[in-house]
Parts: structure tokens; sequence; C-alpha cells
């Protein structure tokens, strides 16, 4: 074979170059072996030293349990189905996890990874990055589309969501699951009165009335203009009333800046009945809120 001189300084050099890249990649490329007794190991591991110290990559080497051990145990059975997928079908590994640092601090991983039957067993060759940044905007997001923006409560979109869960729930356990949908009283005469600013007030001060004066389980939501909604989840007619009685009662007595007494509300409440859809239910506290405007606003009506 003929010497080629160039060949040594070139390796050379872009093994130097892989190793810089590697290196500073935010992540880790790494190749990953699971035997057929299902032994997890990392031949190949290289990138971004906060995520595997130097120290514990020569254990890895040898046997991945270490950094399994990190992973946040909700996160943990879902990675290994995905592991145990992959191998089976030899698709691509894509996953998302938790992974304790060293530090105790806690930082979101996406791996991708393509598998290869080695005879005795599945060799990955992959990627992870820490995501952690890109999670948080996204939970952000999240939180944004599904809030109120001016009393801080959670949104029509958010509020049908939940119900949603909620119905299911109910019919899964036969639980009692109620809704109070709040009107506040003449509202166009407070905007028209006191203006737009101080009408915004009012909707925000009734958005932490109905927190403080509802219970923890419960979720309040404004679905619109003055109309505001409380899904109260294993709650019977008979527990709903008084308590929507006692938030008519406390909207009626607190002073939203121009006096006690003057803004009042109107409630309509209703029990879920097993089997009904979504939209009845709400219809049904709807019509009682209707009702009770027309019979004199500032009172509770219910039907069961
Ligand atoms: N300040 C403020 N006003 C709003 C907001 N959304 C809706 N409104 C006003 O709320 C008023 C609702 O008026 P109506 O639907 O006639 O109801 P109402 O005056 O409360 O009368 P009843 O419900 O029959 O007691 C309208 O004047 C809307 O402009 C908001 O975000 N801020």
């Amino acid at each position: 074979m003929p010497a080629d001189d160039s060949v040594l300084p070139e390796t050379m050099e872009s093994l130097a170059q892989l190793k810089a890249m590697t290196e500073r990649i935010p992540g880790m490329i790494f190749q990953l072996f699971r035997s057929t007794s299902g032994q997890l190991r990392f031949p190949y591991l290289a990138g971004n030293a906060t995520l595997v110290r130097a120290g514990e990559r020569r254990l890895l080497a040898d046997d991945a349990s270490y950094a399994f051990a990190r992973i946040h145990a909700e996160d943990f059975p879902r990675l290994m189905a995905a592991i145990e997928r992959s191998a089976k079908s030899l698709t691509p590994l894509a996953n998302q996890f938790r992974l304790y640092q060293p530090c105790g601090e806690v930082r979101w991983i996406s791996v991708r990874a393509q598998p290869e039957w080695r005879g005795d067993g599945t060799l990955w060759h992959g990627l992870m990055m820490d995501v952690s940044e890109q999670v948080a905007h996204e939970a952000h997001l999240r939180e944004l589309s599904d809030t109120d923006e001016l009393t801080g409560l959670a949104n029509r979109r958010k509020l049908m969501c939940r119900l949603d869960e909620e119905i299911s729930s109910a019919r899964r356990h036969g639980s009692p699951l109620s809704l109070m949908l709040i009107d506040l009283d003449h509202f166009k005469g407070i905007n028209d009165t006191w203006g737009h600013l101080q009408g915004d007030q009012v909707l925000e001060d009734l958005a932490r009335l109905c927190e403080q004066q509802l219970r923890e389980e419960d979720i309040p939501a404004r679905l619109g203009g003055e109309e505001f909604a409380v899904i109260l989840p294993l709650t019977p007619l008979s527990h709903c009333l008084p308590l929507a009685e006692r938030l008519r009662e406390a909207i009626a007595l607190h002073d939203f800046g121009f006096g006690a007494g003057r803004v009042t509300a109107s409630i309509g409440i209703a029990e879920y009945r097993l089997g009904e859809p979504r939209e009845a239910f709400i219809e049904r506290a709807d019509r009682r809120l209707y009702r009770a405007k027309h019979q004199g606003r500032n009172q509770v009506l219910s039907q069961p």
C-alpha cells in the first residue's frame, strides 16, 4: 500500500475537530447498548459535561444504571417502555424525561436514537439535548392560552377541558358534580356610571371573592364578559347550594370601590345527571341563571 503522509495529520485534525465540537454541543451524543439479558451500558458518551460528569462516564461505559437512577421516577417507566418498543420494532427511540443533575437540579432531556441489532443485543446511536428552557417556555404559553388575562382565572377553553375531565370522572366513579354559573347584575350600568376601568376592577375583585369563598378543589373560571362559572367536583347540589348562597352574599356585602351593596350577582346551579352531555349540563345551570335574573336578580336558583 502506498504511503500517504497526509492521512495521519488529516485524521488527527478531524478527531480534534470532533472532540472540540462534541464538548461544546448543548447535549450529548451517545451509543447505548442493551444486551439480550437486559443490561444497559454506554459504550460511547460525549458532550456537555453538566449532564454527565467526566468521572461518571467511565462507570457508564460498563453499567448505565448510574445514569438511569438519576431519571425522575414519574418519567422512568415511560422511557423504559419506549426503549423496549424501539428495541422490539427497531424503530427510532424518541422520548423526553427529567434528569436529576449531580447538584440536585432537574433538567428536561430530549432523546432521539436509532437502534441497530447487533446479535447479542441492541445498540442505539443517538443524541440527548437539554430542552429545559424550551419546556418551560411551552408551559408558559400553555398557561397563557388557558388563563383569562384580566382576572387570572381559567378561561372558557380551560373550563370546558376541566369540565370534560370532571364529567368523565363523575361517570367513572358515580361521584356527584355541580356547576355554578354566575352573572353580575346590571353590569352595563356599573360600566356606564363608573367607567370601564372600574368595571374591570369589579371583575378582578369578583375573581378574588370566588377564590376566597370556594374550596381549594373547586375550579372558578371567567367565561367572558361579566359571566363566571365554578366547577365543584365531588359536590352534590345540596352542598353546592349553601356555597353559592355564601358567595352571592359575599358579593352583595363587598365594597367594590363605591360602597357595599352596589354590586350583586345572580347564580344558577345544577348537578350533573349521569350520562348527559356537557352542553345539556351547562344549559340546565344557564336556565336557572336566566330565571334568577328574571325573578329579580341577586339570588341563587338550583335545578336538581
Ligand atoms: N369593564 C368591562 N366590562 C365588560 C367586559 N366584558 C363585558 N363587559 C360589559 O358587560 C356589560 C354586560 O351587559 P349586559 O349583557 O347587558 O348585562 P347586565 O348589564 O349585567 O345586565 P343583567 O345581566 O341582565 O343583569 C356590557 O356593557 C359589556 O360591555 C370587560 O372585560 N370589562
